[in-house]
């Protein structure tokens, strides 16, 4: 079954001066009004598991305003195990901890894996290419330690060769040593991509189909021109080495380097055409949130693990046919919390089983009774 998070404590938490919140193991909804802090709570639960957050935040951004330090922790439960997941965040530090011991934040990962779903994803159809890139390099690297490892020696060796680029005077021996190392890192890098989206594209497509009428398909496109599905590493290795010789002029021309996997893309295609220019943004949402979901299938069916699925605001700007399929696409044996302003977005019915926890002031929330189980969550006044 794996782990479930079964409950989680703000303390001085962004607007949270204490907050208890307890989780169903299927699903939980953090409704209430804007600047409530329901994204904060998704975000601490994010830390938590990720040891990343999508905000990006300096230590002291977590950290209520007036107070001196603050702590997110959580309990996660099964398979006969018990842990204690800790963010302790001051000033100027933000500290890990798993049972009380201090742990870094590339460990995080591994324990629970999440997918979160933000409105700031959408960057991932309408932002640059830099933005897929990363997308994808992250989801690998939380699913696999090698992804996560290729991911960082290419970017060290890229970083070399294009400062070895931009010296006045060139040394070509050095410059031939670092094709070699970036040669070998690219090919590596395609090739762990290229394997995670063969499947992933299929299961992007496939969550897809679950929810609106049209094809949504994803490609991979590379700067080195058109890879072939199935490439074995040393050929996208000879293939990198090949695209080095040929834009060396080039590269040292333009100071960087102009082909390689930090060129790359990943095209998001609706009924053949590209989404980020001619998708609306229902239906980029909607690819957004297949995408997602797609990660969730990847992660049960290929690592074998349910990720815990974080939702924050994905009702808004969805018509109404497209919430009542993503109302059938979530909860289906996968631990979701999801938040909302309008608990009207959900199904009566989804609604009667979860949890729910209704936040009636800023980081203040209350566990609501529902038909079949009674949640609790303590509030606490600022
Ligand atoms: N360190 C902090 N100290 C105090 N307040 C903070 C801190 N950081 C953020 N906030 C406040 O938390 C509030 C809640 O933010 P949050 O993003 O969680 O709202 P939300 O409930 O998700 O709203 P929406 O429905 O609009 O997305 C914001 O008004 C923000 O100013």
């Amino acid at each position: 079954m794996g782990l479930v998070l079964s409950c989680a404590t703000l303390l001085d938490w962004r607007c949270a001066q204490s907050l208890e919140l307890e989780f169903s193991p299927a699903m939980t909804v953090l409704a209430g009004p804007n600047a409530y802090g329901k994204t904060n709570t998704v975000e601490a639960l994010q830390l938590l598991t990720a040891g990343v957050s999508f905000r990006h935040p300096c230590p002291r951004d977590l950290v209520r305003q007036g107070a001196e330090v603050a702590k997110a922790s959580a309990c996660l439960e099964g398979d006969g195990r018990l842990l204690d997941m800790a963010v302790i965040a001051s000033e100027s530090s933000r500290r890990f901890t798993r049972n009380g011991k201090a742990v870094r934040p590339s460990e995080i990962p591994g324990t629970l894996l999440s997918v979160l779903f933000n409105p700031d994803d959408l960057g991932l159809v309408k932002g640059s290419a830099s933005a897929r890139r990363d997308e994808t390099d992250a989801f690998g690297s939380q699913a696999s330690r090698a992804f996560a490892q290729v991911v960082k020696t290419y970017k060290r060796s890229i970083e070399q060769r294009n400062r070895l680029l931009k010296e006045p005077q060139v040394d070509m021996d050095l410059l031939d040593a670092w094709d070699a190392s970036v040669a070998v890192g690219a090919g590596t890098l395609l090739y762990h991509r290229m394997s995670l989206l063969a499947r992933l594209g299929e299961l992007v497509s496939e969550a897809h189909e679950a929810v609106a009428p049209e094809r949504l398909v994803i490609r991979y496109e590379s700067s080195l021109g058109s890879l072939e599905a199935g490439s074995s590493r040393q050929d996208l290795i000879e293939q990198m080495a090949e695209a080095l010789k040929e834009s060396r002029v080039e590269d040292l021309r333009r100071g960087f380097t102009t082909k390689g996997p930090q060129r790359d893309d990943i095209g998001f295609e609706l009924d053949g055409r590209p989404l980020r220019t001619f998708g609306s943004q229902g239906q980029q949402r909607t690819a957004v949130l297949a995408w997602k979901m797609a990660q969730v299938r990847f992660a049960q069916e290929v690592l074998g693990q349910t990720p815990l699925l974080l939702l924050d605001d994905v009702m808004s700007e969805l018509d109404a046919h497209r919430r009542k399929a993503v109302n059938g696409l979530v909860g289906q044996g996968v631990q979701t919390v999801v938040t909302t302003t309008h608990l009207g977005y959900f199904d009566p019915q989804m609604l009667a089983d979860a949890a729910v926890i209704e936040f009636t002031g800023k980081g203040v929330a209350h566990g609501v009774e529902r038909r079949h189980q009674r949640r609790s969550g303590s509030s606490c006044d600022l």
